[in-house]
């Protein structure tokens, strides 16, 4: 894109090769102006541009120019505008002019339809594995690296932009009724995931899943133990959640990482101030656990996703195992592997009592953001406000 000031006039905006460029009343203290290396280095075009344009504004104006080398420039711009040293990236198949320009082996079908948002430990990946059994779900490709989620929006992988996350999409084989979706479980209580998310896609569906976040404390807990979290192995459960900040910062790195994420009226409003309420759905994580065909009509209904897929099926009960599994043809079963319904003991009595003071607060503001919404309270949540009163 090549830009530059031709014309004169205070208040007019300044249209150069059909870029908006600088409008006379914003009145910007740096502007960065950008061309193509190609542009620049073949036909000149932009050192004429630009070299016109200073001399232009010199001889017209009494502005005075100055400039640093670019990476002091950089600096000298974000240090007045720092609200833009993170990018926040638009869908570029939203305006028709970057559609005209892109490349032909670029698509705008390479960018999910919604997101599984977690949190961790509620049961995300039984519900990834149920998705693939759709006919017209499509999840994004494993990483060839990490065979891990994305992670996208809500870490650093956010700076390696939207080439790089639509690369991990295939291209649908039919574009109005596939489905492409992934999950990252810990963009939950990401700060920056709604924001971010919603830039990009903000048509897409939004599926979150709620247990006890006592349970999912606990859960998360025995997860690290089994991969060997020193903090985990040699602290137990409530030594973990009660302790104070005066603890090792091991130990409490550890306990944000139980009980941040069961905040779960704070996370879901930061998801609702980004996205309609109509975009959202709230998964009882409870009732995937022991009813898992009725949770996934209803998943169908809300994502709108055709032919309508009969799941009570296409899973069954695998006593050996615990949980509802995939039932594949000669009556096998394929269940999540041993990660995911680990066996350990149940929940200490105080480290229980604990959690269920802990969180009275955030279930209590989650009771009524789901009472605002007109969505049912699940079992566990009834059952804990029953405890308060
Ligand atoms: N069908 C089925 N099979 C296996 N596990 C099931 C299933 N449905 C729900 N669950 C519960 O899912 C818990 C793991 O949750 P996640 O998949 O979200 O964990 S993770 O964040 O991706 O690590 C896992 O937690 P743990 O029991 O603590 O291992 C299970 O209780």
């Amino acid at each position: 894109m090549s830009c530059a000031v031709l014309g004169t006039g205070g208040e007019t905006a300044y249209w150069i090769f059909g870029v908006p460029c600088l409008k006379g009343s914003s009145r910007p203290q740096i502007s960065i102006f950008m061309t193509h290396l190609s542009n620049y280095g073949n036909d000149r075009l932009g050192l004429y541009t630009f070299a016109n344009l200073a001399s232009f504004i010199k001889s017209s104006t009494n502005l005075r120019l100055q400039t640093l080398p670019p990476v002091q420039l950089a600096q000298k711009y974000f240090q007045l505008f720092p609200e833009q040293t993170d990018p926040l990236w638009q869908n570029p198949c939203d305006d028709k002019r970057h559609r005209d320009i892109w490349s032909r082996d670029k698509t705008c079908d390479h960018l999910p339809k919604f997101l599984v948002i977690g949190p961790q430990k509620t049961g995300t990946t039984a519900l990834y594995l149920f998705l693939l059994m759709h006919p017209s779900i499509i999840s994004n490709l494993p990483s060839p690296k990490t065979f891990e989620e994305v992670q996208f929006f809500n870490g650093n992988n956010y700076h390696k932009g939207i080439d790089w996350y639509m690369e991990f999409f295939p291209t649908p084989s039919n574009v109005t009724t596939d489905l492409l979706f992934e999950k990252s479980a810990n963009y939950f209580h990401s700060e920056e995931a709604p924001r971010r998310a919603a830039s990009l896609i903000p048509k897409a569906k939004i599926i979150t899943i709620l247990i006890d976040p006592s349970d999912r404390a606990y859960s998360w807990y025995q997860h690290q133990r089994s991969h060997e979290d020193p903090a985990a192995l040699r602290f137990n459960f409530y030594e973990v959640i009660s302790c104070g900040p005066w603890a090792p910062p091991e130990i409490r790195a550890l306990q944000k990482r139980c009980l941040a994420p069961g905040w779960y009226a704070l996370h879901i409003q930061r998801w609702l101030s980004h996205f309609p309420a109509s975009q959202l759905l709230i998964v009882d994580g409870q009732q995937l656990r022991s009813d898992p065909a009725t949770v996934m009509d209803e998943v169908q209904k809300f994502l709108g996703v055709s032919p309508h897929y009969n799941y009570s099926e296409a899973l069954t009960f695998d006593p050996q195992k615990g949980f509802w599994c995939q039932l594949l043809e000669g009556g096998k079963t394929k269940c999540l592997g041993k990660s995911k319904g680990r066996k350990y003991p149940p929940m200490d009595r105080e480290s229980r009592a604990f959690l269920s003071s802990y969180y009275r607060e955030h279930n209590v503001e989650l009771s009524k953001l789901l009472h605002r919404l007109g969505q049912p309270l699940p079992s566990w949540l009834r059952q804990e406000l029953q405890k308060v009163r």
